[in-house]
């Protein structure tokens, strides 16, 4: 897994068309998202992340909210993106692992939202730019 992790003042997207055949169902809602004061994950989930995706979503967690105690930022972006590897998991895979990580960041008190699966989106991005505000992290599970 390779994750881009932005500090930001706010992140914003809109969904244009379907990149997938069959994209994540979404409401009229989801067509739409912003979060202000924001720490937004861009997240490439990987193949070899298909040989244990629980571990994989355990270490996410882990990695986050550590960047995330460190901006002191309580609300978290999850967004697919699908430009951070050549290596890219199937996407039934993905969406699952992508899930858990929105679902879990909840569970440990974040203001969390996910960007919807399966779709080219137009999104708007500020960066707060200190010296925390760019960082990456690759995750792999144990052999
Ligand atoms: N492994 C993955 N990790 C993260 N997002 C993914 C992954 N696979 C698919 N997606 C989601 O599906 C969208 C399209 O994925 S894609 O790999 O780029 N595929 C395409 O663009 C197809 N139109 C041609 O292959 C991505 O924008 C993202 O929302």
């Amino acid at each position: 897994m390779r994750m881009l992790l932005i500090h930001a003042d706010y992140l914003e997207y809109e969904v244009r068309d379907k990149a997938l055949k069959n994209p994540e169902p979404i409401s009229d809602e989801q067509k739409k998202g912003r979060l202000d004061e924001v720490l937004a994950v861009f997240i490439s989930v990987e193949k070899v992340d298909e040989a244990n995706p629980d571990e994989v979503v355990e270490k996410a967690i882990a990695e986050i909210e550590d960047v995330a105690k460190q901006v002191k930022a309580e609300r978290i972006f999850v967004y697919p993106f699908a430009h951070l590897s050549s290596e890219l998991a199937k996407p039934g895979v993905a969406l699952e692992i992508l899930k858990k990580i929105e679902e879990k960041l909840r569970e440990k008190g974040y203001e969390v939202k996910r960007a919807p699966f399966g779709y080219y989106k137009a999104f708007k991005l500020s960066c707060k730019g200190h010296p925390l505000a760019e960082l990456s992290r690759t995750i792999v599970p144990e052999e």
